[in-house]
């Protein structure tokens, strides 16, 4: 059946959708299409940003999934060469599709160097527009996050037999190991930092690494994001990025003050294989190390807890997180559709920061070893800062060096 899931403004056809989104309990949903030509399925999320819709769509953590846009203009700045967050060249980062209100009109923004809906073209993005997505939203809140498929066809012959192929064909995120797709193939180094701003009207330009000692740090690419490397890099780290599959023997010869563990795609529970071994052979060194979303499930899953499949995830720019040894809270980016089990944590990680949502684990720390990690984007790109000074505890965690266990110990 078709649902009446359709923005009354949009301006498309009714009468010619050329767009076609199908969820996989059989809800139909059409609208104008955009982007790529063709059929993609994916698990449908929401994402609640109101800004940064170029970041979320190149942030390889999406990998596999299709996003819905709360916020219902998208589009209206455009694309430029600064907002991209995937690392590799092709900026390629899975994304299977994306869903908005609004129709995409032309870009107005001083930045913009291209409109929304070529470049998705551009990234082989399939898009459908004219959805009412607080509605599709609110249909995910209360069902959770679903399979999907959506397919565009400018001459309006969408061909359902082959929509519902892709949707059946489609294995879910669950078991799912994604980092191969998005995760760097070779090791590189990286040497830029942060965007700032010199002036309105003005290009924006990269810092450096400050002055003075640099930390060593490896930092392993399960999908990473840009703003991470930079802040990272802004924050006094010179950064060797190594592939997923690289093993503890390949990160400790390179001497590291500090390894990293990425953010990335897919079920934590399924990238195991390759990464917790490495993990587990980067702490028995006592090495500090700091993790990121999907680098903080790794690490949990690398001392023994478990990680668990969400209802809806965490999607946004502005979820409430507190950390629970200064009391302070902080807004912060999320993008997350697995969590740790905080139960399943042993008697050597305790837990650092908490989600105000819905109370679930959102940041760890070992007792007995160097590390920790969150489960928040502190890098946001999008999102608030506030959750920058981690990288500088990562740095100062480097200063004490191996074998001081962070300040749960002291
Ligand atoms: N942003 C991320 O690193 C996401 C981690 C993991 N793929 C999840 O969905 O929970």
């Amino acid at each position: 059946m078709t649902q009446d899931i359709n923005a009354a403004a949009s301006g498309w056809d009714e009468a010619r959708p050329t767009a076609r989104l199908i969820l996989a309990d059989g809800t139909v949903i059409e609208g104008r299409g955009l982007g790529a030509e063709g059929v993609a399925a994916g698990e449908l999320c929401f994402n609640t940003a109101m800004t940064g819709y170029q970041e979320i769509l190149t942030d390889p953590s999406y990998a596999g999934q299709i996003i819905t846009f709360t916020f219902p203009h998208i589009g209206n700045v455009g694309v430029n060469e600064d907002d991209l967050e995937t690392v590799n060249a092709s900026g390629a980062s899975g994304v299977r599709g994306a869903v908005f209100a609004a129709d995409v009109t032309d870009p107005s923004n001083w930045r913009a160097t291209r409109g929304l809906d070529a470049w998705l073209k551009a990234r082989g993005i399939v898009a459908i527009a004219g959805v009412d997505t607080r509605a599709l939203t609110a249909l995910i809140r209360d069902k959770g996050m679903t399979n999907a498929v959506v397919g565009h066809a400018p001459d309006g012959a969408l061909d359902d037999a082959a929509l519902k192929a892709a949707l059946d064909g489609f294995p879910g995120l669950e078991g799912q190991d994604l980092v191969p797709l998005v995760g760097a193939t070779q090791r590189y180094d990286w040497d830029q930092g942060s965007w700032g701003w010199p002036g309105h009207d003005a290009p924006g330009v990269y810092g450096k690494r400050p002055d003075g000692a640099a930390k060593r740090v490896v930092a392993i690419d399960y999908g990473l994001k840009r703003n991470i490397l930079r802040l990272l890099t802004s924050a006094g780290c010179e950064v060797t990025v190594l592939p997923a599959t690289a093993t503890a023997e390949d990160v400790l010869a390179l001497d590291p003050d500090g390894v990293f563990l990425s953010n990335g795609p897919g079920d934590p529970a399924a990238t195991g294989d390759y990464a917790v071994p490495m993990i587990k052979g980067v702490l028995e060194k006592k090495v500090p190390t700091f993790g990121i979303c999907l680098g903080h499930q790794m690490l949990a899953l690398a001392v023994g807890a478990k990680t668990a499949k969400m209802k809806q995830g965490h999607h946004g720019a502005n979820h409430p997180v507190k950390d629970v040894d200064t009391g302070k809270v902080e807004i912060v980016s999320m993008n997350h559709g697995f969590a740790v089990d905080r139960d399943s944590l042993p008697a050597t990680a305790r837990e650092t920061h908490v989600s105000l949502f819905d109370g679930s684990n959102c940041g760890i720390e070992l007792t007995d070893r160097p590390a920790f990690s969150v489960q928040h984007h502190p890098e946001a790109s999008p999102g608030p800062q506030d959750s920058h000074y981690l990288f500088h505890r990562f740095v100062e965690l480097m200063d004490r060096g191996s074998g001081d266990a962070g300040r749960g110990s002291k």
